[in-house]
């Protein structure tokens, strides 16, 4: 079977013939139903503490647009929400579909956002590398933000600007410099439930916080997104542009999802 993807022949729907976890109890994402949400007074504020030089490299890597940070020490790290001890930043990345209506991978009482992305950290204080911390279900720890068809935003354009220099598969190009934190919104109100990996292998390792409030993105610079390829240069085939990368909404299962709020 070919490498798996977010079309007809290699999307979310084939995923299980590879990565039976596909179908597993704790799969991400999900649609959170704001009804059903519980307020949990005891969850802490969550603090983001991100040191601007630890970002590396912007690159396609076929699936996304990915920005990785040297995860080397604890210089850039998530504390606080619905976590025990720190969680070391390690990428973010972006989901976006084919049209503003809809690219989000989780959604809200069924409303999609254009895009969303996802800030990924992973529990330096248990597991000793990244890897190991996937395998775990207290392992990895994303924040996921919302991203809001509107005005430009002038940090996402930092990451367009680069797109020429990573069009297709495979392409990466120095990125430093950058602090997530300017990709967050004013409120941190989030929720929060027991997740897994969106791409395969989709280890049920995440605790997931997805902000309440979105980001605002114009439609040009999502359309930069949609520019991306799927493909390297040498494909034979005609390019594909990389239009949609977000899975589908998966059963919630027997989990509760938490909110910080009222
Ligand atoms: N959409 S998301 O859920 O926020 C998301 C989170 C992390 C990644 C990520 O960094 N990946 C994907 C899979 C994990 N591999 C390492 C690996 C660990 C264990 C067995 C195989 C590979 C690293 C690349 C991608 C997407
Ligand atoms: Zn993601």
């Amino acid at each position: 079977m070919q490498q798996w993807g977010y079309e007809k022949h290699n999307g979310p729907d084939t995923w299980h013939d590879l990565f039976p976890l596909a179908n597993g109890n704790h799969q991400s994402p999900i649609n959170i139903i704001t009804q059903d949400a519980t307020h949990d007074p005891s969850l802490q504020p969550l603090l983001v503490d991100y040191e601007p030089h630890s970002a590396k490299v912007i690159s396609n890597n076929g699936h996304t647009v990915t920005v990785e940070f040297d995860d080397g020490d604890d210089s850039s790290v998530l504390r606080g929400g619905p976590l025990v001890g720190s969680y070391r930043l390690r990428q973010f990345h972006f989901h976006w579909g084919p049209s503003d209506g809809h690219g989000s991978e989780h959604k809200v009482d069924g409303v999609d956002y254009a895009a969303e992305l996802h800030i990924v950290h992973w529990n330096s204080e248990k597991f000793s590398s990244f890897v190991d911390a996937a395998y775990a279900p207290d392992g990895l720890a994303v924040l996921a933000v919302f991203l809001k068809v509107g005005e430009p935003n002038r940090y996402i354009e930092r990451i367009t600007d680069t797109f020429d220099a990573i069009r297709s598969k495979g392409k990466e190009s120095p990125f430093t410099n950058f602090d997530p934190s300017c990709l967050l919104p004013a409120s941190m109100d989030f929720w929060t439930y027991p997740g897994s990996l969106t791409v395969p292998p989709l280890l049920e390792s995440v605790i997931w916080t997805v902000l309440k409030e979105p980001i605002s993105v114009s439609c040009e610079q999502l359309a930069k997104f949609r520019s991306l390829l799927f493909t390297n240069e040498t494909a034979e085939i005609e390019s594909c542009c990389m239009v949609t990368n977000h899975r589908p909404v998966q059963p919630l299962k027997n989990r509760n999802i938490r909110a910080s709020f009222v």
